[in-house]
């Protein structure tokens, strides 16, 4: 993958590992699709945004030798442990968004192999127009949001917080509370936004 370009000076990303894999039957990180696994493929595109890559995850230690940069095209991507295993995806953005200095976020699930790096990118470029007032930039279809290819703004660390401690789980519910931006996406990028979750999906047909 050719060398990351800087698209905002104040831009990390935080890739997710965790979860229990049940639909998968073995973890998805480490799956191989096509040469690489999973895990390598989507640290790739977040080195690709930004020079500051995260993984949260409670295992730091089973991916340690995927995050090298003999893996990364010369990149190396920081593991952060995770400690509370029992909030799930938004627990661990918590965790992530503070340990994280930049303004933004550029969140990405381990289990979307199908990204295109330039997209995300593209759509990183967005974020200096965003009013102040705008906690997250995600990814919508119809009322559907793809909140694990999205950008969250440190600021969304409170609202977050509260939201957890009031026994909230989920993304669906979270984003329109704290009124997140839909990004304006075509269906062909909405293809690459699909996630693998069991063996089958490993077979699909790529939908490029
Ligand atoms: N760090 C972290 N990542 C998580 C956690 N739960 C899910 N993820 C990640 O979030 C993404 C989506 O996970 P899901 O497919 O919804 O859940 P899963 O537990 O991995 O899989 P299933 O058991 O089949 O539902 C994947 O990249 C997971 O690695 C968690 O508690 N912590």
């Amino acid at each position: 993958m050719s060398e990351s370009i800087p698209t905002h000076p104040q831009l990390a990303a935080l890739v997710l590992a965790g979860g229990q894999s049940s639909r998968m039957g073995e973890d998805k990180a480490q799956i191989l699709w096509e040469g690489k696994s999973l895990l390598q493929r989507v640290c790739e595109v977040a080195c690709y945004c930004t020079p500051q890559v995260y993984l949260i995850t409670p295992w730091p230690k089973r991916y340690e030798s995927m995050l090298t940069p003999e893996y990364l095209s010369g990149r190396t991507v920081q593991a952060l442990q995770e400690t509370d295993h029992q909030r799930g995806p938004l627990g661990a953005v918590l965790e992530g968004l503070s340990q994280i200095e930049a303004e933004w976020v550029l969140l990405l699930a381990c289990d979307l192999p199908l990204l295109d790096p330039a997209i995300v990118q593209q759509w990183a470029s967005q974020l200096p127009n965003l009013p102040p007032q705008s906690l997250a930039l995600v990814p919508q279809q119809g009322t559907l949001w793809h909140p694990m290819c999205g950008f969250y703004r440190r600021s969304a660390l409170e609202p977050l917080r509260q939201f957890l401690d009031e026994g909230g789980r989920s993304f669906q519910r979270w984003l329109p509370e704290i009124g997140a931006t839909p990004l304006e996406v075509g269906t062909a990028e909405f293809r690459m936004l699909r996630n693998f979750n069991m063996p089958g999906d490993l077979h699909a047909p790529n939908p490029e």
